[in-house]
């Protein structure tokens, strides 16, 4: 078994003394995909906040592996809309890294950000502000922002809950071309069949393979 890029063990978490989750064990390899289910409350978005490294645990511990880059789609990112931004302008702050943070891009950057707006169609929507956009079409916006990324964990949070079945697809077939160039996936979602894409499932803490998806 090759190095996990990321792993949790015994994880625990509380809000204002509330516990939500409690000793989560997981590990995750590369060229796989992880699917979090479970009813509503019940800490999905909590543990993927908690993989991602944009929460604390307040028990156990979270490793990544030297120098694993982690791309996050959230559930909830109803702040972003009051920045002026473009559906072009915002796709490419995926692009960015902590040591480039400034719009110098690469011919690779700019290859990879036309491809994630062509499959998840919302090239001709480039110059539109982000206030201005549907549920779906910004749910595409973030998603292309999260694809873009040169990440080595895709960490995503109900990642088709607004999009037509279309699109759906699109997004599915860009998960399997994640996993297939060897990143690991993880997806919270309420969707069974979207969850069957995915070998191994997360329910409240309970790790299972699923049955062989017939695909
Ligand atoms: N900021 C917060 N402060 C206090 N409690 C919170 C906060 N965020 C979430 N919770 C609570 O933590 C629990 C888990 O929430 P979380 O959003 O992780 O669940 P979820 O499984 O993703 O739910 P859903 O399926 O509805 O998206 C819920 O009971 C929720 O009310």
């Amino acid at each position: 078994m090759g190095t996990a890029p990321l792993t949790a063990e015994n994880l625990g978490f509380r809000y204002a003394g509330t516990p939500v989750l409690h000793g989560v064990n997981l590990r995750v390899e590369p060229a796989s995909m992880l699917a979090v289910t479970g009813p509503n409350g019940s800490g999905k978005s909590t543990l993927l906040h908690l993989l991602a490294g944009v929460v604390r645990p307040s028990e156990g511990v979270v490793r990544r592996a030297p120098a694993t880059r982690v791309a996050l789609l959230p559930q909830r990112t109803g702040d972003i809309d009051a920045l002026p931004l473009t559906v072009a302008e915002c796709v490419r702050i995926g692009t960015f890294t902590p040591s480039r943070l400034l719009p110098r891009r690469t011919r690779q950057d700019r290859a990879a950000t036309a491809d994630v707006m062509d499959r998840l169609e919302i090239a001709h929507l480039a110059r539109r502000r982000l206030r201005e956009l549907s549920g779906g079409q910004r749910q595409r916006t973030l998603l292309a922002q999260a694809f873009v990324q040169q990440a080595d964990v895709y960490v995503l949070d109900e990642p088709t809950a607004a999009l037509d079945t279309r699109t759906r697809r699109h997004v599915h077939d860009l998960l399997r071309d994640r996993v297939r160039a060897g990143a690991a996936v993880i997806i919270a979602s309420h969707d069974h069949d979207e969850a069957s894409l995915a070998a191994h499932t997360l329910t409240l803490g309970t790790a299972t393979p699923n049955p062989p998806a017939g695909r």
